[in-house]
């Protein structure tokens, strides 16, 4: 999985079972990288090293302070140059990690455990090495547990805290006597200010910058979850006439099965066919019968109920199902749509000089039985319809 910290982590878009990842921190996922291309990649880089370059001036920042602390006499050398060494060997260590790749590699491309140990212990040894600046040190130690925020898991945030006010128990069990604030003095005054509006503005930048990740992640969710229901939407769609597509209509006939067999309510399935509808496509070529199935498509979602679900189940033929109706007012209903079709404009709807009609084969749902039974039962009264002349609307034969 990509690594996303967890306080970024966006709900999951539920139309797919299984949602793409949202985008990492870290690193782009391999597989959202298609989406945009390089300059996806790019961008994401750039912010990765914007971070760190961020840290990269916080860590000079402290170091500094810490220089002014050592030349007023608070800092011993050794606790200065053993501190650089630590920041130095950090710090250059994780720049090659994200300048060679290896951490995109790794599971945990942040180094977040390995991040916050060394910070953690680190600005422990200078609580302990030097008490004179401890206020600096547990200033830090916060500021370093405030990465947390990075973590894998609300566990392993939960655990960065527990651990960081531990060590800080620890530190004041053991120098807590030698512990002072540096203040007696004008420079050591402006250097705990200086601490102070460090960690200020470590802490606004760090928020902000987590702030527009999270905007941006959202965005991305959003666009994610509309894509997803465009695409279900299409899978279920014809795209020439616009009703469902037979997949679609199956999936309404199913659902609707299920709520019959449950209500005990009556609903009934036409099938519709255009007549002679090879003969527009002979004399007028397929671009012309392609629109008159487009106004065949529209005529049918204009005069049906709101309730009912036309799809193209196949050619020239249409589904329709029609819930919570029994045969005779099926008939009745779709004698009037076979009305409208005869009356319709078609030469002027479509542009083809031709005037439509249709015969349409109803059946009513016996409870229990298969969808396709009833299909079965709507197509034989459609090819009676057919055989006895066109034009025309049956029922079912009740045998
Ligand atoms: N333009 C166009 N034609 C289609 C499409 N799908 C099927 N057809 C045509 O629909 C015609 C169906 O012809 P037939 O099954 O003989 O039916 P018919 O001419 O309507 O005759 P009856 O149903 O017996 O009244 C065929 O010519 C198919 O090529 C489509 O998407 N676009």
């Amino acid at each position: 999985m990509a690594y996303i910290p967890w306080c970024l982590r966006l709900s999951p878009v539920t139309a797919l079972p299984n949602p793409p990842p949202a985008t990492s921190l870290w690193a782009p996922h391999p597989a959202s990288a298609h989406t945009d291309g390089e300059a996806h990649r790019q961008r994401w880089l750039r912010r990765t090293w914007q971070l760190h370059f961020f840290v990269l001036l916080s860590h000079l920042y402290a170091f500094l302070l810490l220089v002014g602390f050592c030349i007023v006499g608070y800092v011993p050398e050794a606790v200065l140059g053993a501190y650089g060494l630590w920041v130095a060997g950090g710090m250059g260590f994780i720049t090659w990690a994200y300048a060679s790749g290896w951490c995109h590699k790794r599971r945990d491309p942040g180094l977040f455990l390995v991040h916050q140990a060394v910070s953690i212990l680190g600005a422990l040894g200078l609580l302990v090495a030097a008490p004179q600046v401890a206020f600096q040190a547990l200033v830090m130690l916060i500021a370093f547990s405030a990465d947390g925020f990075l973590a894998r898991s609300r566990a392993s945030f939960a655990a960065t805290w527990v651990l960081t006010l531990l060590a800080v128990a620890a530190a004041f069990f053991w120098v807590g006597p030698h512990m002072r604030m540096p203040t007696d003095a004008l420079p050591g005054q402006l250097l705990t200010i200086g601490v102070v509006l460090g960690s200020v503005a470590r802490s606004i930048v760090l928020v902000t910058f987590f702030r527009g990740m999270q905007y941006r992640l959202s965005v991305a969710n959003d666009k994610l979850g509309a894509a997803l229901a465009q695409i279900e939407t299409l899978v279920r769609s014809d795209e020439l006439t616009g009703v469902a597509n037979r997949r679609g209509i199956m999936e309404s006939l199913h659902r609707q099965r299920e709520l019959a067999d449950r209500s005990q309510l009556p609903f009934c399935v036409a099938l519709l066919d255009i007549d002679h509808f090879k003969r527009i496509n002979d004399h007028y070529g397929h671009a012309a019968g392609d629109r008159v199935l487009r106004v065949f498509g529209a005529l049918l979602a204009g005069h049906t109920r709101a309730v009912d679900r036309i799809g193209r189940y196949g050619g020239e033929e249409f589904l329709v199902v029609m819930p919570d109706t029994a045969t005779a007012q099926a008939a009745d209903a779709l004698e009037r749509l076979r009305q409208q079709i005869v009356a319709a404009n078609w030469t002027g709807m479509s542009g083809v000089p031709c005037d439509m009609t249709a015969t349409i084969g109803v059946a009513q749902y016996r409870a229990g039985e298969s969808v396709d039974a009833t299909i079965r039962r709507a197509d034989e009264a459609l090819d009676r319809g057919k055989a006895a002349g066109r034009n025309r609307v049956v029922v079912e034969t009740i045998r």
